[in-house]
């Protein structure tokens, strides 16, 4: 059976640059938690912004349950069950935490009440602040505000372009295991992240992007053994095979 979200050999980029996703292949299913790693500059956030429609692919597959949302709008892929938070801008700082989850329920407003008390009950500083605005909260705080406004919209599928940038390891640490639980809780989950060790140890499985291909993937556990990736993120040298290979092999 097909995965829950089937990224096959997708390509893309910027109107002014050469492509950027020069074919990627991801997939998620329900329940699992992915981490995308690579080098800075290897097309992650790219990837992501192609598969929620934010940039159009040139070629290629997006697949949701089985449907084809490739090239469709963004909100076409959201109500397809796509949930994404973007790496920046993720939340609307003058807003109150209430206002900003409204704003993650816009296109089923009458919905909004009960996702509202599910929100809060799930996240008790967010009820608890509900009347603040957004841009009060701490870092770690924020994370979880544009998280809970993602699934404000019941995705099936959740990206997350580098939940804990700039986090504290502490509040790097909550948020990891606040996705975990996403995941567990039956939500595909497919996150980009910087922090590789970390997030692979929360993952089920994780891929590896390099100049904007598939480099490896395998279970997370071998991808943090593989002794290249290991020299990749500890800031040595990797070369780069052509192809693509499963971690172990
Ligand atoms: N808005 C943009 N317009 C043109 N080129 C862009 C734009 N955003 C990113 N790029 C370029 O696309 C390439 C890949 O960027 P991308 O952000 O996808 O990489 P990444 O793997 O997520 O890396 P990082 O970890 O540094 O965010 C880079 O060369 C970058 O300069």
């Amino acid at each position: 059976m097909s995965a829950l979200l089937s990224v096959e050999e997708i390509v893309g980029g910027y109107a002014s640059a050469e492509q950027v996703v020069k074919g990627v292949t991801l997939a998620a299913n329900v329940g699992e938690l992915v981490t995308v790693i690579g080098p800075n500059g290897a097309g992650k956030s790219t990837a992501l912004k192609l598969v929620a429609g934010l940039l159009r692919p040139s070629r290629g597959h997006v697949r949701i349950g089985g449907a084809d949302v490739a090239g469709q709008a963004p909100q076409a892929i959201a109500r397809a069950g796509l949930g994404f938070v973007p790496q920046e801008r993720n939340i609307f700082g003058a807003l109150t935490i209430a206002e900003n989850l409204e704003m993650g329920c816009l296109f089923e407003r009458r919905a909004t009440r009960e996702r509202l008390a599910e929100a809060y009950a799930r996240f008790p500083m967010l009820a608890e602040k509900r009347r603040v605005a957004a841009r009060s909260l701490s870092g770690g705080q924020r994370q979880v505000l544009a998280v809970a406004m993602a699934l404000m919209g019941r995705p099936r599928v959740l990206l997350l372009d580098e939940p804990t940038a700039g986090l504290s390891p502490k509040a790097a640490t909550e948020l990891f295991d606040l996705i975990r639980a996403i995941a567990t809780g039956g939500i595909a989950v497919l996150m980009v992240e910087q922090n590789a060790l970390e997030s692979l140890s929360v993952s089920d499985r994780a891929y590896v992007l390099v100049d904007g291909r598939n480099h490896l993937d395998g279970p997370a556990r071998q991808v943090a053994d593989d002794p290249d990736i290991r020299r990749l993120f500890l800031g040595g040298r990797t070369h780069q095979q052509p192809g693509h290979q499963h971690a172990g092999e």
